[in-house]
Formats: C-alpha cells, structure tokens, sequence
C-alpha cells in the first residue's frame, strides 16, 4: 500500500485542491486510502440538537445519545459528500463505514463512546484492493461489547496506516504544517520522531495539533516510513508529501516530514 490521506473535518467544503493530486495518484498506479475526519460538521449537529460535549486532551467525551448523533454524521453524511466529490471527479471511491467493516477495535479509559485505544485490522478493505478500489474510510469503531465508539479520526488513520504498512501516512489539514510555538513560531519542515515526541512532552501542542501529534508518533512507531502534516487546500503541498522520498533532503518543503530516528 503506498498512501494513507487522511483529510480533516477542518478543511470543509474547500476540496478541490485534493483532486488532481489523488487523480496523479490513480494515474500512476499507487494505492491509496482515504480515512475523513469531520469534527466541525458534528459539533454543528450536537449543537442544533442541544448538546455540547467537552474535549479532554483533545478527544471529544461522547456520550451515548451523542454517539448516534456523531455515528450518522460520520458513518453517512460526510462519508457519502466525500465518496460522490471522488467518484464525480474520477476516483473509484468506496464507501467504508469503520465499526460494519470491523475496522477498528476501540475502547474507553472512562466507559462512554470516545475511543481511548485503538487497533485497526485493514483486512476487510482487501476485497476493495482487488477491485481497485479506494477505500473512504469514517472513522467509527466497535468496542468489544459491539457498542459503536468515536474514535479521533488521526487516532484512526495512524492505526489504519500501521495495519496496512503504508509507505506514507499523510495528514491534510488546514494549516500548513507542525508549528513551533503556534501561531507565532516558525513551521518545522522536517524532524524525527524521537525530538517530536520530546516537544510533545514538553507541552508544545494543544487543540487538534495534540492527537495529530501523537497520530503521527502513533505511526512511526507502527514502522510506517514517513508521515507529512500539510495545507489541505494547497495543491502544491499535497503533491510535494505524496511525491517526497523520506531519504531526499527536504530543502522546498512545503509542510511538515517526519521520520523515524534510526541511530538509536
Ligand atoms: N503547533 C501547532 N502547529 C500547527 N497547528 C496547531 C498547533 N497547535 C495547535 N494547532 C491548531 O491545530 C489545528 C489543526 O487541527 P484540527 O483542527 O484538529 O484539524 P483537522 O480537522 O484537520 O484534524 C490548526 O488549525 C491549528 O489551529
Ligand atoms: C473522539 C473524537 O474526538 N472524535 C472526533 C472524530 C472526528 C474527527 O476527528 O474529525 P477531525 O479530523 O475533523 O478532527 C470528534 O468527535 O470530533
């Protein structure tokens, strides 16, 4: 498998510049998979039905009556929005529904719905491979009650990538990188994991960064190759991480590259 996108609820309907670079992807013959995240578009649909969930280090505490709210959210609206942009623009998306599938093994530190451990098991999305077809993956898992639980869609998709040992895992967010002291520091454009974990530890990321941050450590340690953090609305960007050799040196990077650190 070459390529794990993972394309966040951040980016809305901006869309379009993901196109060309999965169309090129297609056209060059590499494997791909997509896993969607959606936070925006269910904290609108908790807030219309009255309820506002609170966020602990970045996962939303869901709680049984939001898990449905956040299940057909997920599962169905943005899943089929996301499967009928690919298939309308050439992509031979398939819808993938994480907890049917039995993708994603998830449980809860505190017993609701919100995923606090993760294990991902890619052979369902075998059969699509054969068809080459391309998995559009929500992230939604089944505990070992068969209850449907929440799981953070970078949780998600760094799980996933390690299941399937992508060469590369790439985060497509909406802003243009991993930053040092955000929003006034600089971008990192490339660093191992073994010092991204050590600004992690000291406290440097907070929000969506946090589970983005510990996704992408998440991966590396799963021996995928390399993750890339970039702009999900700028084409260019996206088409640097899925071309970007993780050995090349990464002067004219346009986002952020993480590595394994090797000498240890
Ligand atoms: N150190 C940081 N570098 C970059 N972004 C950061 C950092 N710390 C916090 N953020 C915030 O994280 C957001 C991205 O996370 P999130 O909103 O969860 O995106 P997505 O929906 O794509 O997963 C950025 O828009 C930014 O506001
Ligand atoms: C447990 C948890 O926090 N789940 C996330 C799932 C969606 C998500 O992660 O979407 P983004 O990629 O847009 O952030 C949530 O409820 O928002």
């Amino acid at each position: 498998m070459s390529v794990l996108i993972k394309v966040g609820g951040s980016l809305g309907e901006q869309a379009a510049p993901l196109i060309r670079p999965l169309q090129n992807l297609q056209n060059q013959s590499r494997s791909f998979v997509i896993v969607h995240g959606g936070g925006p578009r269910i904290s609108a649909a908790l807030e219309a039905a009255g309820m506002k969930l609170p966020f602990h280090n970045g996962l939303r505490r869901t709680h049984s009556q939001a898990m449905v709210i956040v299940d057909a959210v997920l599962g169905f609206s943005v899943n089929s929005e996301w499967v009928s942009l690919l298939r309308a623009n050439g992509i031979a998306a398939v819808p993938v529904h994480g907890a049917k599938s039995g993708l994603f093994l998830a449980e809860s530190y505190e017993g609701d719905h919100t995923a606090d451990w993760v294990e991902a098991y890619a052979g369902p999305l075998e059969a699509a491979f054969v068809r080459h077809e391309i998995p559009v993956v929500a992230p939604i898992g089944h505990n070992s009650r068969g209850q449907r639980m929440n799981i953070n869609a970078d949780a998600a998709a760094a799980a996933l990538a390690g299941s399937l040992q992508v060469e590369k895992l790439v985060f497509c967010t909406n802003v243009s990188g991993i930053y040092l002291n955000f929003p006034y520091g600089d971008r990192i454009d490339s660093i191992t994991d073994k010092k991204l974990e050590k600004l992690y530890q000291q406290g440097m990321f907070e929000g969506g960064m946090r589970p983005k941050v510990e996704a992408v450590l998440n991966a590396l340690r799963y021996k995928v190759n390399a993750v890339y953090v970039v702009d999900g609305e700028n084409e260019a960007a996206i088409e640097w991480a899925f071309a970007n050799h993780p050995e090349e040196p990464v002067s004219g990077a346009l986002g952020t590259r993480i590595t394994r650190y090797l000498n240890e």
